[in-house]
């Protein structure tokens, strides 16, 4: 048994698995809580979790559990659930761990709270901190080099405590206390990459893609200049990072549903019984509202919205590029 700190990570998707499997590439022990019954049992019995992560083998050190209680006397503690179920799920755990580090990427709809909103009020006496970044989960599992921002609020004192636990040969984390700049990143990109999802789907070309992610990032900018965000973090890997990786391929499930509607497929049938999450389907009409409540333009995040509610991609793209001409920057 290794005496380095046992960790928990709290949602056995595909992420949540493949970052118990990184944790535990220096043989140190993980307790991962799963929702499904069914899932705790395949990774305590067979070291796999086929339904969310079918492609790893997973490390024998990972222990699977249904019980949050098990999960509350750890020091450090990873929030990898869908972001809409984050509350819930951190309201069932009886204690506040001293460190949750969210992982999820998403706006609570209905509250339109961001995680760290959403986690401090669960969770009071816990330090938080945001993991964001460029990050497909089949890769990470796969030990394949990986780069994250890491947000500490508690600043340097919580990143020393946390950045050894976490950092491992080929997951690298860089610093930052600017944890609403990481949370922003993270829950944008995720709309963009449905919009360039739609611009493949639709064969509009590797221009429009290009324009797309240019544009997307110049919304992103501006929601973050309104929120309290530091542009240099949007510029870093939790912001422009993930938004490359997620607008230019297939294996980003929000860039997939995407593609899908643009070649004619209905949201509501794309939607239902979805058994992985597309988190920018949820988080494109809670930052319309906000974005419109707060006038920040956001005309890509509205037209995904539109589409996501059933308008026709090929009008809504039609009325994006009818807009009026402007500067490139400042307006
Ligand atoms: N998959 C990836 O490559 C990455 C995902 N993320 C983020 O991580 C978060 C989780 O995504 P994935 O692990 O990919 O999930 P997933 O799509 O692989 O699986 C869905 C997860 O939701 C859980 N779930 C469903 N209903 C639930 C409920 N009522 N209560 C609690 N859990 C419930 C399932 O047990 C499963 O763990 C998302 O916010 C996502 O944006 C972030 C970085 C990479
Ligand atoms: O966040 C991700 C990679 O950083 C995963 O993206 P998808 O949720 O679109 O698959």
């Amino acid at each position: 048994m290794s005496d380095l700190e046992t960790i928990g990570v709290v949602g056995a998707g595909a992420w949540g698995t493949a970052l118990a499997q990184m944790l535990a590439s220096d043989s140190r022990s993980v307790i991962l809580w799963a929702f499904e019954p069914s899932v705790v049992k395949e990774i305590n019995a067979a070291h796999r979790n086929s339904d969310y992560l079918p492609s790893a083998e997973l490390s024998p050190t990972i222990h699977a559990t249904g019980e949050l209680s098990e999960i509350a006397e750890l020091d450090t503690v990873l929030c990898v659930t869908p972001a809409q179920v984050l509350g819930s799920v951190l309201a069932q755990i009886p204690t506040s761990p001293r460190d949750l580090v969210l992982c999820s990427k998403g706006i609570e709809a209905g509250t339109r709270r961001l995680m760290n909103d959403v986690a401090r009020a669960a969770c009071p006496d816990s330090a938080i901190a945001v993991l964001s970044g460029p990050t497909f989960a089949h890769e990470v599992a796969a030990g394949l080099p990986t780069a994250v921002t890491l947000a500490c609020e508690g600043g340097r004192g919580q990143w020393d405590r946390l950045s050894p636990a976490i950092a491992r040969p080929a997951f690298r984390p860089y610093y930052t206390d600017d944890v609403t700049g990481a949370e922003i990143g993270g829950a944008i990109k995720n709309v963009l990459a449905i919009a360039c999802g739609l611009v493949d789907g639709l064969e509009l070309g590797q221009n429009a893609r290009a324009a797309l992610i240019a544009r997307g990032y110049a919304e992103m900018l501006r929601f973050g200049e309104v929120m309290s965000a530091r542009a240099e973090t949007l510029s870093g890997l939790c912001g422009l990072g993930d938004l490359v990786l997620t607008c230019s391929s297939t294996s980003s499930r929000n860039f997939s549903l995407g593609k899908a509607l643009g070649e004619g497929q209905k949201a509501a049938d794309l939607m239902a019984d979805r058994r992985t999450v597309a988190e920018g389907a949820y988080t494109a009409p809670v930052l319309a509202e906000l974005a419109n409540d707060r006038g920040i333009a956001m005309p890509i995040v509205t037209a995904v919205n539109a589409i996501l509610a059933g308008d026709s991609p090929r009008e809504v793209v039609a009325g994006l590029l009818a807009r009026p001409l402007k500067a490139e920057r400042g307006e």
